[in-house]
């Protein structure tokens, strides 16, 4: 077993019956899905929510029950990747081009539980470009902004050379600033520029972060501790 699912598959641990579960995004988030599957044809009963059309797709053929975010009240849980875990546990997300649906979701969830492997634990921010998800209107003028921010932003494509186009319809750019020193005053400055919708710093929203090792360990790591 990998780390990604030894970390993804642990956190499904803590998902109770009757719970209203968020479903993140990326190749981590898809082995919690897979397991909750699981649960879920066994017995358990849920609800969830999912961060990207792609989860959602996979939670319907595991045969986990959808709601849609308009019904969702309170989220009990949400179990997501990161592509950075800092010590006071702000992350980076987005590398997979969620952070927006993800962000929304994390905002919602009484408990928001972070699983990766060690290799995402970092002491300070910024060596993972972060990106920012841009209004398609007027995007260039957007991108300069973001370069005077002191980094060097990369319009997101496809593999096949097609401009990358969130579930929202929106561009996401990719910011290489090789360090963030102040993030929640990043996240601030970056979203007062007009044209961005939001970015991926995830500023004291995750209280868990499960976190596997090589070895097969598993550590805990808690907000705030
Ligand atoms: O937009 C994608 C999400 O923020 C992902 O949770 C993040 O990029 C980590 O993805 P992965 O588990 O594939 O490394």
């Amino acid at each position: 077993m990998n780390i990604k699912q030894l970390a993804a598959e642990k956190a499904v641990d803590w998902v109770e019956d009757g719970m209203m579960v968020g479903l993140g995004t990326g190749s981590t988030a898809v082995y919690a899905i897979r397991k909750l599957g699981e649960r879920v044809q066994q017995g358990l009963h849920i609800k969830a929510v999912a961060t990207s059309v792609e989860s959602e797709k996979l939670a319907k053929e595991m045969s986990i029950p959808i709601i849609p975010f308009a019904e969702v009240g309170q989220i009990d849980l949400t179990i997501d990747g990161a592509d950075e875990v800092d010590p006071d546990l702000n992350l980076i997300k987005g590398g997979g081009g969620a952070l927006l649906r993800e962000k929304i979701v994390a905002a919602r969830s009484r408990q928001v539980m972070i699983v990766a492997g060690d290799n995402k634990v970092v002491k300070r921010l910024g060596a993972f470009p972060l990106p920012v998800e841009v209004v398609t209107f007027a995007h260039e003028w957007t991108i300069e902004k973001l370069a005077s921010m002191g980094c060097t932003p990369v319009l997101r494509k496809t593999e096949s050379g097609e401009v990358f186009v969130t579930d929202n319809g929106n561009y996401t750019v990719d910011c290489h600033f090789k360090e963030i020193l102040n993030p929640a005053r990043m996240h601030r400055q970056l979203n007062d520029i007009p044209g961005v919708v939001d970015n991926g710093l995830f500023i004291g929203m995750a209280s868990t972060a499960v976190i596997a090792y090589n070895s097969g360990t598993i550590e805990i790591l808690r907000a705030g501790k």
